[in-house]
């Protein structure tokens, strides 16, 4: 038995806590809202993020951190992107350079884009060597429902990544390990985008037809960026790119899902993430993949799209209109595929 921390007692990082007490760890979860942690402790719910959701009872939580971490060995990071500085600083001077440490976050560090591994392991050092990426198709609702799972995660280091594939692993929920931790990574974080983009289009009843194509060469476009930012491009046609696509832009867990197709009713970008109420990590990371696009010549013609709606300078149907508009081009253009009959390579 493992003496696991969570750090983050949202809708992910609870049902993560959840699998590893259901596994007979010693799991205890930190939270910052102490209403939330009261739930968890004394209703066995997350109230806030999960209603209606059992969870095990031998999960406990807090809000404080120097006790969370006391003698962890395994931890998970679950919070959203733009709290991991903070959660950082919080928690350096508690964490154990010994702990297998888990990010489970799909999003980057505003504004410098940075990856949140790629943060981690400089903000707290002594546990680079140990860090772990968690991704895949996996909503918490689910997980926490037990319904069958698979996920993703990756290391440099083998004996962290297959620790956590230990931890984690159960009957309801299959964890396979990667060695490629950029790509696993980013197709977790850039999947959001193209989720965001279909909710919109399913939004303006657009069909099933637009929204293959956003998927398909929504993922051709991650991909692109991936590969420049030093990811495998075989990753992305697995758990954490395709696997990670196809369910994010299919069901109505999704928070990312669901904002784009509340943009399309009408509402403002504030008026949606307010009525949403949760992490919705697709808005940072169009911004943050657009930059990184523009500063590494990486044609991602959706996300520039879709900044320029999110920013309010392009209406949704316009953005659509445009980008079928585009000049004609060759579907693998871009991956470098060789012509495969002679009649193609005529000038
Ligand atoms: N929900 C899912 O199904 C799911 C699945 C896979 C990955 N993720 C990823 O997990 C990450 C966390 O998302 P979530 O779904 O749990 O979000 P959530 O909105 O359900 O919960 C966010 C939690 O983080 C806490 N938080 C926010 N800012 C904080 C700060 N500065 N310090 C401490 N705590 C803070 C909130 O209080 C809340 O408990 C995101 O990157 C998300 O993309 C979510
Ligand atoms: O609810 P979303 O859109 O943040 O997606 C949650 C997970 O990333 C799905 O794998």
């Amino acid at each position: 038995m493992l003496k696991a921390a969570v750090l983050g007692a949202g809708s992910w990082g609870t049902a993560l806590a959840n699998v590893l007490s259901s596994n007979g760890h010693d799991v205890i979860v930190w939270g910052r809202d102490r209403r939330v942690v009261d739930s968890l402790n004394y209703r066995h719910e997350n109230d806030r993020y999960l209603p209606g959701a059992e969870l095990s009872t031998t999960l406990r939580a807090t809000d404080d951190v120097n006790e969370a971490l006391t003698d962890a060995n395994f931890v998970i990071v679950s919070v959203p992107s733009k709290a991991i500085p903070d959660v950082c600083t919080l928690v350096a001077p508690y964490i154990s350079s010994e702990a297998c440490v888990v990010h489970a976050v799909k999003g980057f560090i505003r504004p410098d884009n940075t990856r949140v591994a790629e943060y981690m392991a400089k903000a707290l050092p002594k546990i680079a060597g140990r860090l772990v990426v968690l991704s895949g198709p996996s909503h918490a609702e689910e997980v926490v429902r037990r319904k069958p799972t698979t996920v993703v995660v990756a290391s440099e280091s083998r004996s962290a990544a297959e620790m956590a594939q230990d931890v984690l692993m159960n009957e309801h929920l299959r964890v396979y390990t990667q060695s490629d931790m950029v790509g696993v990574e980013l197709g977790g974080t850039l999947k959001n985008i193209i989720a965001l983009g279909v909710g919109l289009t399913d939004g303006l009843d657009l069909g099933d037809n637009t929204k293959a194509a956003l998927m398909t060469r929504g993922l051709a476009e991650m991909t692109r960026l991936g590969v420049q930012l030093g990811a495998s491009p075989l990753t992305f046609s697995g758990l954490a790119g395709v696997g990670d696509l196809i369910v994010t832009c299919t069901s109505s867990h999704s928070r990312n899902y669901r904002a784009g197709k509340l943009l399309a009713s009408g509402l403002t970008l504030s008026q949606t993430l307010s009525q949403i109420g949760m992490a919705v990590e697709g808005v940072g990371t169009t911004f943050a993949a657009a930059e990184l696009a523009s500063s590494h010549h990486v044609e991602m013609p959706i996300t520039r799209a879709l900044r320029r709606v999110l920013e309010g300078l392009v209406a949704p149907e316009n953005a659509v209109r445009e980008l079928m508009q585009r000049d004609k081009n060759h579907e693998m253009e871009d991956v470098g595929q060789q012509p495969l009959t002679h009649d193609w390579r005529r000038p």
